[in-house]
């Protein structure tokens, strides 16, 4: 995507009678490279622009501006030869035939893909086997749970053999055995077909189980495209040191660059900017307190991002 935009033109009520005219700039100028067999989450806040963004790389939307290729393919041009090439799940809607066995909806896929009899059989098998899907083919899907059909669904996009998969919240709603399937599936398909991944969640434990590379999108611009640890660092968090010492003591004082912020019995809590080693705060606190034992927890991934949104346009990039 090279400077790409969506610019939706929406007429809203102002008054009682007038109705005005307003553009809503769903995606203001973004560029990216996704290279081929590369898995990135694309992350933002409600109405950041995520939906629109992949509604134009599968062709639905056209963009305002810019450019953007998939495949070597113009999506608003070539939408058809694209959707041979391409695999989509929005985990809130599902492109199963509904009152159809799931087996019949994979029937109709194959034909209206022309997937080659022998390709269909592996892919379906592999699917099959890796989603625990054998149980579920002859129900209608209808009957399916919510995390059956998310599993059929995925199953569905990848029986063409896809290059390109766009998953639209494939975990929403799933319970943590399911989430867990889904992603062990994701993976799987990721380093034995090279398949690239372009991921968009709200749950961040999906990325950081997924994903290297993270986009973050906030007012349709890209505040962020990089490493999931940088993303840490660059949202100035803060990692926890947390120690048990031989007895209750007061908060531990004089550690430089850390500050004690949490005593419970024996424990205590010290926390420290995330780009700092923690190995001299150890020594410090060994040095001078009766240490028992100690762990450092990581910024929470969460936080991090909210600073980021809260930042808003312009963030870390
Ligand atoms: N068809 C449309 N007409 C007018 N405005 C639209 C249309 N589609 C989206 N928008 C607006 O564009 C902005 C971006 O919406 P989009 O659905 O891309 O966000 P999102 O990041 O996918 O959000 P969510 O996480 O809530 O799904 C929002 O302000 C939304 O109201």
């Amino acid at each position: 995507m090279d400077g790409v935009e969506k610019v939706f033109s929406v007429r809203r009520k102002e008054g009682r009678l007038r109705r005005v005219r307003h553009e809503v700039r769903a995606v203001d100028g973004i560029t990216f490279r996704v290279p081929r067999g590369e898995m990135v989450g694309y992350i933002g806040p409600n109405g950041a622009g995520k939906s629109t963004t992949i509604k134009m790389l599968t062709g639905i939307l056209v963009p305002s501006g810019g450019r953007l290729r998939v495949a070597g393919i113009d999506p608003a041009r070539e939408r058809t030869r694209l959707a041979r090439r391409i695999g989509v799940v929005f985990g809130q809607r599902t492109t199963l035939w509904w009152d159809l066995p799931l087996k019949d909806s994979y029937e109709l896929v194959r034909r209206m893909y022309r997937v080659p009899d022998a390709r269909y059989r592996d892919n379906l098998a592999r699917c099959v086997e890796l989603l625990d899907l054998a149980p579920l083919l002859d129900v209608p899907v209808r009957q399916l749970s919510l995390g059956q059909r998310m599993r059929g669904d995925i199953a569905a996009a990848l029986l063409h053999d896809p290059e390109v998969l766009y998953l639209d919240e494939p975990t929403i709603g799933l319970d943590v055995v399911s989430k867990a399937k889904v992603r062990e599936f994701l993976r799987e398909v990721n380093a034995e077909r090279g398949t690239t991944v372009l991921l968009t969640t709200h749950d961040l434990t999906d990325i950081e189980q997924l994903c290297r590379r993270v986009m973050v999108i906030d007012h349709g611009r890209l505040v962020y495209d990089g490493r999931l640890d940088g993303l840490r660092a660059a949202g100035e968090g803060e990692r926890t040191l947390v120690v048990d010492l031989a007895r209750e003591l007061p908060p531990i004082e004089g550690v430089p660059g850390a500050r004690t912020v949490k005593v419970a019995g024996p424990r205590q809590w010290l926390v420290f900017p995330a780009g700092q080693s923690a190995a001299p705060l150890v020594a410090a606190v060994a040095e001078r307190y009766p240490l028992v034992d100690l762990s450092v927890r990581e910024p929470d991934i969460e936080d991090v991002i909210a600073k980021l949104y809260a930042g808003g346009r312009g963030g870390v990039m």
